[in-house]
């Protein structure tokens, strides 16, 4: 397992800057016609920068899902309010869930394509930044 050390070894080193880059890109309009969704191929080789998400396969498209926990229904809905300032102030709107009081699931994936583009991998990134701590659970068994 000496080869895959030094390759997994190499992705972490890569992984910092990668991460930085894609959270201080920018989302582009996605009403292209030009504009297709990646590939799966393509997918999980970005994956790795945003690696709190999960690529998920839903009926033929491609998306991206993270889940957390929240204090309370009301902590819930602010997350959604610092969500939805980031997704306005990029042009680009994922889907918000929130389920059993206190279970917030965001799955993020370009409508117009019907799959991923690189704006919902920068849009998960910038999420990744946001300072959300006090909104959430200190457990997931909570
Ligand atoms: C012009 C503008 O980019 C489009 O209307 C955007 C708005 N936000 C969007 N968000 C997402 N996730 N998918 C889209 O196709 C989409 N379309």
């Amino acid at each position: 397992m000496h080869h895959n050390n030094q390759l997994s070894s190499f992705s972490t080193s890569t992984q910092a800057s990668n991460d930085l880059d894609l959270s201080t890109k920018t989302c582009v309009p996605c009403n292209s016609k030009e504009m297709k969704p990646m590939t799966e191929d393509a997918a999980h080789s970005l994956i790795p920068q945003v690696s709190e998400w999960n690529l998920v396969n839903e009926g033929g498209s491609l998306k991206l899902t993270r889940s957390w926990k929240v204090k309370s229904f009301n902590k819930g809905l602010e997350f959604f309010r610092v969500i939805a300032d980031l997704a306005e102030a990029q042009g680009h709107h994922p889907d918000l869930h929130l389920v059993g009081w206190n279970n917030v699931t965001i799955e993020i994936w370009t409508h117009s394509v019907g799959g991923l583009t690189e704006n919902d991998f920068i849009l998960a990134a910038k999420i990744n930044e946001l300072n959300v701590h006090g909104l959430l659970r200190k457990k997931a068994s909570d």
